[in-house]
């Protein structure tokens, strides 16, 4: 089966139109003031009404409060959340369990113990995120189109369907897949021409490349 490819980080409605026509199997938002793909509740409901059937939304959020979260879920129609903060397996429990969505938690790996955190995470979300760890002191928890080294995670398996992401781009998506055996990937600056500029031919170009490796 081809790999399925999340876009993140679409802010335009010709971003929707370019992962739409991509063969992209999730679209992603992301709710965090900070981020150059930042978008506000009414721009992102406008953005998800878009998106075709088929097409997963899902809402990227960072340490969000119930609050936050009421607001972004009562508005936008979604298929998944994403939580991409420091949230503890407890608050990943009571979120899925609130709001009723499949929850994807992103976690960050630099070296051979960041890989400990998962299985307590494992139990509780619905997919796990295995991205790059945002150097200290970053800006954004992720988005920052910095890579890791794929070999840490070669041969892993987990018991949740699982998502590759951090710095992949159209160039280096088959190798991450041959070194990691991923068959979901996620990105975002990759397919942008300056941070938070998608482009259309570099989707289209990443989801092909995913499909063909
Ligand atoms: O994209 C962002 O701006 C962002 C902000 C805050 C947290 C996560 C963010 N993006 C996610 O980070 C990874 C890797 O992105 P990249 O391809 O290296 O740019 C991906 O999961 C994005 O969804």
């Amino acid at each position: 089966m081809a790999p399925r490819v999340k876009i993140c980080g679409l802010s335009k409605p010709a971003h929707v139109e370019a992962v739409s026509r991509s063969g992209a199997a999730y679209a992603g938002f992301v709710f965090f003031p900070k981020s150059p793909r930042n978008v506000t509740i009414a721009q992102a409901r406008e953005l998800a009404l878009m998106v075709p059937l088929g097409v997963a939304k899902v809402a990227l959020v960072v340490n969000a409060t119930d609050a936050e979260l009421d607001a972004i879920t009562a508005q936008v129609p979604l298929d998944m959340l994403q939580l991409h903060g420091k949230e503890t397996p407890e608050r990943v429990a009571e979120i899925r369990a609130r709001y009723g969505l499949p929850v994807m938690k992103a976690l960050g790996v630099a070296e051979p113990s960041d890989l400990e955190a998962i299985p307590a995470y494992e139990a509780v979300a619905d997919q796990i995120l295995v991205d790059a760890k945002a150097p200290k002191g970053a800006a954004l928890p992720g988005g920052n189109g910095l890579s890791f080294d794929w070999t840490l995670i070669a041969g892993r398996k987990w018991s949740k369907p699982w998502m590759l992401a951090g710095g992949l781009t159209p160039e280096n998506v088959a190798l991450a897949i041959a070194r990691t055996g991923a068959n979901q990937l996620d990105v975002s600056s990759g397919v942008e021409s300056a941070p938070g500029v998608k482009e259309a031919s570099l989707i289209k170009d990443f989801v092909a490349a995913a499909g063909a490796a």
